[in-house]
């Protein structure tokens, strides 16, 4: 039995990990879980705050306060929290599973580092279906090539701070390693005003954000003549919390090392 904490229990995406754990069947349990101090919501059981019941664990304002309580620790706050949450994962021994998006490069290189010593599973998107997705991106690349102009558009709710998303980076990232191009060099975040003709080496970005919209991602091969769209829309954030627990649960039984979501989704399986 895998004992989890949520770090940010309070939050979106905690609320949701924790009813996610409780949905599985019997092969892990949440234990503890974080919020920030100054959270009205510190102090108060968890399973409350995530509007499933009691279940006589309290959260606390920092992992110092539930370091014997758990294995492994699920963090989707924000980019400081998730690097402090991994230096204390470092120290005392800790997995942890990231689902915060945003982290700059400097702190991408942080989590590299510490890998060496600490399981560490990082994902911009803990969903089965934006996996399957970078699959049939990559093999839509390939065959389209040089001959499409490429844009990625995504929508998120209202609340939600970086951008473009990091499941939309992460389609950049894929399709330019596919056509032999630096995802740095070529691509456009948003367009204004009057400029040249597109150039078609160019990855193009657009972010709608309203609302409630969980998820959506919608990338456009544009050719002559017709244009192919491939779009992954969420409608629940269980999506998520459901592949971050199967993470969890499997990062709980490895050794130190930088895991990828895909080394936990059986992709090739059906
Ligand atoms: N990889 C994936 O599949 C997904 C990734 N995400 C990413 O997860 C992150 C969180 O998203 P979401 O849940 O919507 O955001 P929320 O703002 O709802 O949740 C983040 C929570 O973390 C809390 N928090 C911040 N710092 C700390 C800290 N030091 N200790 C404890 N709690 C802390 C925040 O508190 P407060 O509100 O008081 O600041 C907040 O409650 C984002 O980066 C988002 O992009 C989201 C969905 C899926
Ligand atoms: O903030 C969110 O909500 C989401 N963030 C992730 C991202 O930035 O890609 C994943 C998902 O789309 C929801």
């Amino acid at each position: 039995m895998i004992r989890i904490a949520i770090a940010g229990v309070a939050g979106r995406m905690g609320r949701t990990l924790v009813q996610a754990v409780l949905a599985r069947s019997g092969d892990a349990q949440v234990t503890a879980g974080t919020t920030l101090k100054e959270d009205p919501q510190c102090g108060q059981d968890i399973g409350l705050i995530a509007g499933a019941g009691a279940l006589e664990v309290i959260a606390v304002d920092s992992l110092s306060a539930c370091v014997d309580d758990f294995d492994v620790l699920i963090d989707f706050t924000s980019p400081e929290a998730t690097m402090q949450n991994v230096a204390f994962c470092s120290k005392h021994s800790k997995a942890i599973v990231i689902g915060t998006t945003g982290l700059s490069d400097e702190q991408k290189s942080a989590l590299e580092r510490a890998s060496a010593s600490t399981p560490i599973l990082t994902a911009p998107n803990m969903s089965m279906g934006v996996n399957l997705t970078l699959r049939l991106l990559e093999m839509a690349a390939k065959a389209l090539g040089d001959d499409v102009d490429i844009e990625i558009v995504e929508a998120h709710h209202r609340h939600k701070k970086d951008s473009p998303s990091g499941t939309a980076l992460r389609m950049g990232e894929v399709i330019a390693d596919s056509l032999g191009r630096d995802l740095n060099e070529v691509a456009v975040y948003g367009r204004e005003g009057i400029g040249d003709e597109r150039d078609r080496k160019t990855i193009g970005f657009a972010t709608v954000r309203g609302g409630d919209i969980v998820g959506d991602h919608t990338v456009i091969f544009a050719g002559e003549g017709e244009r192919l769209e491939i779009s992954h829309k969420a409608s629940s954030r269980m999506t998520f919390a459901s592949g971050a627990v199967r993470a969890a649960i499997w990062l709980g039984s490895r050794g130190p090392g930088l895991y990828s979501i895909d080394d936990v989704l059986d992709l090739d399986a059906n």
